[in-house]
């Protein structure tokens, strides 16, 4: 059990009111959001109001998820106690607005369901973006100050008329579809319209507290401020270094102004129980905080070190980290390397030549997820998209029921099993990456490809689209497997996890490699005031021990003065 800091009681135990918590990285979050979830839900004197804990991802939901039951387990006698919800913010706005009162809004006459972009009836809905169509499922809407929402679609944010955007998302809701982004529009929409339902889900939910405030964009700020209109108390808790979903239009400006406002009780979290002195040291610089590290410097060598590398010698690279991790006695597998982009960290992981089209891209790109990263969950979803897209047009909300864990009827639940045991099944479902492409991987696929399609239609009734072998044929599939074997690269390199910055937030891990070109570093020292600069901030405070800069060799004179002002030191010096 922790013993928890006086900022961290104080928090917890504050009167039942709106709060705005600025904290630092590291700073026990989580820990203090629990506690002060069970301490509000025991103030809270309404036997039918539910307190909401929400946060952005699945990842964060089950770490509250766990640490509350771990929580009230520690407390003898007590038992899961009731009205308190833990969960994502999506997944609150669609179990509690778009599901059950969307389609008053949308105009559909069933209930509303998500798409993911890929199901092939979505060939119908298209829009028009001045030069050519797109996907309606494209359209990204954005809050213009004092013009209201304007659509934009494509890598260089085209705007769309409003007219033309707004009759496509109508013509798609009107089948009852959704995309993640044009969801939000539609639960505003409901509480805009719909003052009843407004003031009853402020009711049912009289406090709700957001984690990881700063990721709060436009529409979900919009969504809350209107419940809050309805009696609702809304507390944030986040840290705006940390905000690095500014592309998606979340810039931390809510958390920051929500604590200038006069009712709010404004709170800071500002030791870092996670990483040593000379990493929240460094943190503090580029951020321009003044965070207390918790840790003692330990005797092993930790810290902050820099490093060079070559593009074409990843390898070298991650021996000389291993040989650090060694050095710190830190595990290779309480260890990663993080990179910038999604690109960048398939090419760290050994990436492998694209192969497939179409429908069959996705099989191919499950058997690869399953096979080379253990990641079960991305296999399943890729291997849905790909079933769904041999199915008749009419199925296309299966691929939401499938991929949601919301709770679902029982033939859904058959039916995810079903798919479940395929994607498992290297020996009878979907075939090992490891074998060669054109002449094993492909035909295997086809033949329990269709067995699976026949069953599907015996048992539970979805029909198969005619020309579904033509999908899967062999369009850039080559003579070498999907994977290249681990014993085919030949040379001992260390294996490590590599990911995005993004898929680590929230995380602590022992020793941490982050690669970075010229630009990332430039950010990086330019401190928490850019996206960029936010990224290897976050990726900087995700390390315990060890953090070690990865600087391309080419660079090495302009940032080794720089790096070593900061407080880094060379490896190997
Ligand atoms: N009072 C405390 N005493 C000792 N350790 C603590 C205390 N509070 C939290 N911790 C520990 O600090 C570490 C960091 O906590 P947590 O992951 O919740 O941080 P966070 O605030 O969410 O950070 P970030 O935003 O950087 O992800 C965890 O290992 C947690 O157990």
């Amino acid at each position: 059990m922790i013993e928890l800091s006086q900022q961290q009681r104080e928090i917890i135990e504050a009167p039942l009111n709106p709060m705005a918590v600025t904290a630092c990285a590291g700073s026990g979050k989580t820990a203090t959001a629990v506690r002060r979830l069970a301490a509000m839900r025991k103030q809270l004197n309404d036997r039918h109001g539910h307190v909401a804990l929400l946060s952005f991802s699945n990842v964060a939901v089950d770490t509250f998820n766990r640490d509350f039951d771990a929580l009230l387990q520690a407390e003898p006698g007590s038992k899961r106690a009731g009205g308190v919800e833990i969960s994502t913010v999506d997944a609150f706005v669609t179990s509690n607005i778009i599901r059950p009162h969307g389609h008053l809004v949308m105009r559909c006459s069933r209930t509303p369901f998500l798409v993911h972009g890929t199901e092939p009836f979505l060939t119908n809905f298209s829009v028009w973006d001045g030069k050519r169509p797109q996907p309606t499922t494209a359209l990204q809407p954005v809050v213009v100050k004092g013009e209201g929402l304007q659509f934009e679609v494509g890598r260089a944010k085209t705007v769309v008329d409003r007219k033309t955007a707004t009759e496509a998302i109508k013509k798609l809701a009107g089948v009852g579809a959704y995309s993640h982004a044009l969801g939000n529009i539609w639960a505003l929409k409901v509480l805009m319209n719909q003052p009843l339902i407004r003031r009853a889900l402020a009711r049912r939910y009289p406090h709700i507290l957001v984690d990881e405030a700063q990721d709060i964009g436009k529409l979900h700020q919009l969504i809350l401020m209107s419940l809050q209109g309805a009696g609702a108390q809304v507390s944030l808790i986040g840290d705006v270094n940390q905000g690095i979903y500014e592309f998606s239009g979340a810039t931390g400006a809510f958390l920051k102004q929500y604590a200038d406002r006069d009712d709010v009780d404004v709170r800071t979290l500002e030791t870092n129980f996670r990483s040593v002195p000379s990493i929240v040291k460094i943190a503090n610089k580029l951020s321009g905080r003044d965070d207390k590290p918790e840790r003692t410097e330990p005797e092993i060598s930790s810290g902050a070190y820099y490093f060079t590398y070559k593009k074409e010698e990843k390898n070298s690279a991650l021996k000389s980290f291993a040989a650090l991790l060694g050095d710190a006695g830190i595990p290779a597998d309480d260890a990663a390397v993080l990179c910038r982009s999604a690109k960048w960290a398939d090419d760290w992981a050994g990436g492998e030549d694209d192969q497939g089209q179409g429908v069959l891209r996705h099989f191919v790109d499950s058997a690869i997820q399953r096979d080379k990263f253990g990641r079960f969950d991305e296999a399943f979803k890729l291997c849905c998209a790909g079933v769904i897209g041999l199915l008749d047009d009419n199925h296309g909300d299966l691929l939401s029921d499938l991929v949601s864990r919301s709770r679902d009827e029982r033939s859904s639940q058959m039916l995810r099993r079903t798919l479940w045991t395929f994607v498992k099944d290297a020996t009878a479902g979907l075939p090992s990456a490891s074998l060669i492409a054109d002449t094993a991987w492909q035909p295997a696929l086809l033949l329990r490809v269709e067995a699976m399609l026949a069953m599907l239609s015996a048992e539970y009734g979805l029909k198969t689209r005619g020309n579904w072998k033509a999908k899967l044929a062999r369009r850039k599939i080559f003579n070498r497997p999907l994977i290249q074997p681990a014993d085919l690269v030949g040379e001992d390199v260390p294996k490590f996890r590599v990911s995005t910055v993004h898929k680590v937030k929230g995380e602590s891990i022992r020793g941490v490699l982050y690669i970075c070109n010229r630009s990332h570093l430039d950010e990086f020292l330019g401190g928490t005031t850019t996206e960029v600069g936010k990224i290897g901030y976050v990726a900087l405070t995700r390390a315990r021990d060890l953090f070690i800069l990865g600087v391309p060799a080419t660079n090495i004179g302009e940032f080794a003065p720089k790096l070593d002002a900061l407080g880094f030191t060379k490896a190997g010096k």
